[in-house]
């Protein structure tokens, strides 16, 4: 079992860090570790996992931010390589005892094809599963989505449900057909035996939709506020709710798998689970508004300005255009009828399996993950300025 402090707060582990010392004999591999959920769980790691000896962080894109962390008592290893390319990531999972697999392609406006988005999430993680059974890795965590479920073609809601609640898992579109079929990969990894001869362990995590610090669409959408005096149009009912979870959660929900599976191989392998805290439950809109609003949005209508069938004439309109000035520009606005229907279709979780199996509690408040994202906003704010 772990111990109590491991469940604390970010800093709370300090304290018990001189005592495990000379435990500190583990080498962890983060794919995507610059990425906004990347980095997160990469600091969470080096507050929160004493028996860290090595942190790699393997992505396409090196952040600056790295060279900061490379001042610390864990020896942090950057490794710029691609996870479409076999052999560079079996170089990097050599000698790795724990794999966390969140480097991918999100891609719902069109921005690159299809294949693409399957060779990265698909092949991607094939290549990190058999770098593993090559070289011995025991563990892999892996970042799937709530996209693996839904909302599905037919739009039909799902609401407030769990890992076992029966659901239609449909879809069409690259993403998450792609993040579909790698967390199946994953899923049937589950035991197989790795050089050495001991079994592989896995499991998958599928965050709903993130927020925090460095969630790029908040971004967006708030210099589109910005652009248009300060407001925001409308265009979902407000009774839609979307799930919604916020990044460091998410992040402290990978530590603890990671550190779990282990020891709860039996229990957890092969596993699911949905990443969920208290997060109010709220439309994509009226959601987003908790972090805008303080910093000086204001949603327009208590319903959506524009009819329904509007949005969808000018979410394939779009749809057009995209492939009219394809030869010319890249034109991907965030309305299309892929991300029309995932607004405009309630999914939402709620579920205790997470804490059932491995003890997890939301590491932040909602009032914490609040504060802690409108700060955020205020600084981009600021650095607009
Ligand atoms: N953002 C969200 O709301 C959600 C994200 N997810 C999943 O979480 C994971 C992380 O997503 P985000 O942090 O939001 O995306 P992100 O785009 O910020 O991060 C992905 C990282 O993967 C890296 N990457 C992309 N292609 C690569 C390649 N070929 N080789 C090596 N690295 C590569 C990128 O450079 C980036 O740093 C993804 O697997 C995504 O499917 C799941 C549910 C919700
Ligand atoms: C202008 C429109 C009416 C509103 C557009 C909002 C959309 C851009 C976003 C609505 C739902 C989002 C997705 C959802 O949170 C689930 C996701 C899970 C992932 O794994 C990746 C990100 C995303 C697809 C997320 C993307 C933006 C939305 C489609």
């Amino acid at each position: 079992m772990a111990s109590d402090s491991r469940f604390g707060r970010p800093g709370t582990v300090a304290a018990g860090m001189a005592d495990s010392a000379q435990a500190q004999k583990l080498v962890y591999l983060v794919t995507g570790g610059c990425g906004f959920l990347g980095e997160h769980v990469v600091r969470m790691l080096l507050q929160q996992e004493p028996q860290l000896r090595e942190l790699r962080i393997f992505d396409l894109h090196l952040g600056p931010w790295l060279e900061e962390l490379k001042t610390g008592p864990v020896q942090v290893t950057a490794i710029q390589g691609d996870v479409t390319q076999a052999h560079e990531v079996a170089a990097a999972v050599a000698g790795a005892h724990v794999v966390i697999h969140t480097a991918g392609l999100v891609d719902v406006f069109g921005k690159t094809s299809p294949e693409t988005i399957h060779e990265v999430n698909v092949q991607g993680t094939r290549n990190v599963i058999e770098a593993c059974v090559q070289t011995g890795t025991r563990f892999l965590v892996y970042t799937s989505s709530m996209e693996v479920v839904g909302p599905n073609v037919k739009g039909q809601p799902f609401y407030r449900g769990n890992e076992n609640t029966p659901y239609e898992a449909v879809h069409r579109h690259p993403y998450p057909c792609s993040k579909a079929l790698a967390e199946q990969l994953v899923l049937e990894a589950n035991g197989r035996k790795v050089l050495g001869g001991l079994p592989l362990v896995t499991c998958a995590l599928r965050p709903t939709g993130i927020y925090g610090e460095g969630h790029q669409i908040m971004r967006d959408f708030y210099h589109q506020g910005l652009r248009l005096g300060g407001r925001l149009f409308r265009a979902i009912p407000a009774s839609v709710e979307h799930g919604r979870v916020y990044v460091g959660n998410v992040a402290w929900m990978h530590v603890l798998v990671a550190r779990e599976l282990e020891h709860r191989a039996a229990l957890m392998g092969g596993q699911v689970y949905f990443c969920y805290d208290n997060s109010p439950y709220k439309s994509y809109e009226d959601f987003n508004m908790e972090f805008l609003g303080p910093c000086g949005l204001r949603l327009v209508g208590t319903h959506p300005l524009l009819p329904y069938w509007l949005l969808v004439f000018l979410a394939a309109l779009n749809v057009l255009l995209q492939w009219l000035l394809r030869p010319l520009l890249l034109y991907a606005p965030l309305l299309n009828p892929y991300t029309l229907a995932m607004a405009n279709t309630t999914f939402t979780v709620s579920t205790d399996k997470a804490r059932r199996h491995f003890g997890y509690e939301p590491l932040f408040s909602w009032e914490e993950s609040r504060t802690r994202t409108i700060r955020w906003v205020q600084a981009v704010e600021g650095s607009a300025q």
